[in-house]
């Protein structure tokens, strides 16, 4: 068994979007899919009114395999600081042909700002580790985690692309989608994330800088966010760049052509070419960087900045993360 399903970037490639089928006859809703947290929440007729911005709900009333799951409840905080909760049901979920019989949906009565305002978003589907599942008072699996053992390999790909249509795949490696060879680490899920140590930095064509640190592969994250040393290396090769406190990041002349980014793991350098660093303008002439500190959240996120630029292979069967270029 095995499957894809496209994912289409919102503006600035802040977050990427894929079509989930819920419940009997489908419903189908367009989620974030987020490998930074494992519950899978949904806008439905219990969301208030006064939380949504025309967000396409999911009804599980209309579903005739939905079950509520008595007693249960959910409440995530993320990093950003934005919010959801609500009850639980469990129905029929399929992605890109590939199904679970039985999936904790997770049922929204409360929704912080950003997801409000967020129209194009119905919810989040997780992909971490079930480990950090906020179901209580019985935790849930990940729909991958579900669907893993019925897999030809227990496994999904992630194939994210700037402003254009990429995919997640669901127990196979699709060769065409990357070059060269993937380069496999080991994930250390001790946080629930997939978490793995890079080997080092490079800006530009200067010298590699070998160092390891802790990191995760976040596809629910906007931006690359690395700690400050190595942040302040890259902005300092930029003519005009500053740390803009108001900003909350460092800023640069839009007009900058500015250096790739290039990480190590293990003996493997993934390349990001220097304009996925230029996120977006905050005004005609001022650009805000893709590359950002991670020093308040105290570590390092892979998020859509550096995972655009690279094919990833999520291994559940032997947790492990795989890199390729593209
Ligand atoms: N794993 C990430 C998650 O997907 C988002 S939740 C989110 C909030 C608003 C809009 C879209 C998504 C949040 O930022 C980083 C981390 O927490």
């Amino acid at each position: 068994n095995f499957g894809t399903v496209e994912t289409i970037p919102e503006a600035f490639d802040r977050e990427y979007l894929s079509p989930v089928q819920i419940g009997t006859p489908p419903q189908t809703v367009n989620l974030n899919f987020d490998t930074g947290s494992a519950d899978l929440w949904v806008n439905t007729n219990e969301t208030p009114e006064n939380q949504q911005n025309g967000q396409v709900e999911y009804n599980p009333t209309l579903s005739s395999t939905a079950k509520k799951m008595e007693g249960a409840t959910w409440d995530i905080t993320y990093g950003d600081g934005s919010a959801s909760s609500g009850i639980v049901y469990t129905d029929v979920v399929s992605i890109g042909g590939v199904t679970v019989q039985s999936q904790a949906v997770e049922s929204a009565q409360q929704v912080s700002s950003s997801f409000q305002a967020d129209a194009a978003s119905s919810g989040l589907l997780g992909l971490a580790y079930g480990t950090i599942n906020t179901v209580q008072p019985v935790q849930q699996k990940t729909f991958f985690e579900n669907a893993m053992n019925d897999l030809a390999s227990p496994l999904f790909t992630v194939n994210l692309m700037k402003q254009a249509a990429g995919s997640y795949d669901f127990g196979y490696i699709n060769a065409s989608e990357y070059t060269g060879e993937i380069q496999y680490t080991p994930v250390d899920n001790s946080r629930g994330f997939w978490g793995f140590n890079p080997s080092g930095f490079q800006v530009g064509n200067s010298s590699f800088n070998a160092s390891s640190w802790y990191a995760i592969a976040d596809t629910g994250t906007s931006l690359l966010l690395l700690p400050s040393g190595m942040v302040d290396i890259y902005w300092s090769a930029v003519s005009g760049a500053k740390f803009d406190a108001l900003q909350g990041g460092y800023t640069f002349p839009c007009n900058t052509t500015l250096p790739s980014f290039t990480f190590g793991v293990e003996e493997y350098r993934g390349v990001i070419p220097g304009h996925f660093m230029n996120y977006a303008a905050i005004t005609k002439t001022t650009c805000f960087g893709g590359i950002q500190s991670s020093d308040a959240l105290g570590f390092s996120i892979f998020g859509d900045v550096a995972l655009k630029a690279q094919f990833v292979v999520f291994d559940g069967g032997d947790n492990t993360l795989g890199w390729a270029n593209k």
